[in-house]
């Protein structure tokens, strides 16, 4: 089959758009890029996805790194914590976001207790988000205590971003959602940071630290800081996508920015769709075989 004639066949697929990797080459971002950016002071943008539509759009937009975040807990399988989210429920929405990115540099974020026992641990389940989820990174959450994971990780060849600050994964023993890093805290945060760029981390999450501490932070690292909820000062920012595009009700957390109303959207959407069923205007004939 000519290459033409494959990819009209990925444009004829049944159902979605065909995976976006169809049609060009990849030309994926690579990590030194995002340390080049740092360099030259540009902040890039972040954001969670878990499907192959959220995916092939943000790739489009040109966002840069995607998170395959295992706020999936909270955010497709409705949970009330990030917790009882497993490596079985999350690999196959990494898989369904690595196949639909082209550019996107695709992280899947390790869940709790997938990691925390050994470096083993650590890097069995990682090979898993590699080669079953086709992750091209792993993250997971924790600072000078989790070096030997880390490098456990990149030792075997994965890229890892760090997490720190407020990790969700911890929030029944940090006492709920509260900043993290206050004060002498600050020197803490610093120390955990370094330890995992010296464990060969290629960037850190810093999640509701107080701007300072996180500007601190980023100067003392030569790897990007990804701030939520931290600040103007790191080299990146990440929201999760559904509190950026208003899909989530409810005020949600401080550091969330809307940027659309989907809610609302399909709300009306649905609405109206209900309605003209009701009344007999959907089906119309254009949508009818004979
Ligand atoms: N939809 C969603 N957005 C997130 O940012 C997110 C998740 N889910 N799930 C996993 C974690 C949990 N996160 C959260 C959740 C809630 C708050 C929150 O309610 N913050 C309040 C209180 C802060 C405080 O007490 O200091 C805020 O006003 O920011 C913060 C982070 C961040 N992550
Ligand atoms: C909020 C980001 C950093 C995260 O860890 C997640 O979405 O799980
Ligand atoms: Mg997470």
């Amino acid at each position: 089959m000519s290459m033409e004639s494959a990819a009209n066949q990925e444009t004829t697929a049944p159902y979605g758009n065909g995976p976006a990797a169809a049609d060009k080459p990849a030309k994926r971002v690579r990590i030194h890029h995002l340390r080049e950016l740092k360099e030259r002071g540009t902040p890039w943008p972040m954001l969670t996805s878990y499907d192959m539509y959220t995916a092939e759009l943000f790739d489009e937009a040109g966002i840069p790194v995607l998170l395959v975040g295992d706020s999936a807990a909270n955010n497709v399988f409705g949970y009330d914590t990030s917790l009882p989210v497993t490596v079985d429920e999350l690999l196959p929405l990494v898989r369904a976001v690595s196949g639909a990115t082209r550019r996107a540099l695709v992280v899947g974020d390790l869940p709790f207790g997938s990691y925390q026992i050994s470096p083993e641990q650590a890097l069995t389940t990682a090979v898993r988000f590699m080669k079953e989820g086709r992750a091209h990174a792993v993250k997971l959450e924790g600072g000078q205590r989790f070096a030997p994971h880390v490098e456990a990780l990149t030792g075997a060849g994965v890229p890892v971003m760090g997490h720190i600050g407020f990790t969700p994964q911890s929030e029944h023993s940090l006492g709920g959602y509260r900043v993290q890093g206050r004060g002498d805290a600050a020197d803490e945060l610093l120390a955990d940071a370094v330890a995992l760029e010296r464990a060969g981390a290629f960037a850190v999450v810093l999640e509701m630290v107080p701007a300072e501490a996180a500007k601190r932070v980023t100067a003392e690292l030569s790897i990007p800081t990804i701030g939520i909820g931290a600040g103007a000062a790191c080299d990146a920012q990440v929201l999760v996508w559904q509190d950026m595009a208003g899909l989530r009700r409810g005020k949600g957390p401080r550091f969330v920015r809307r940027y659309a109303n989907l809610a609302d959207t399909l709300l009306t959407a649905a609405s109206s769709y209900a309605e003209d069923v009701r009344n007999g205007r959907f089906p119309a004939p254009e949508h009818t075989f004979h």
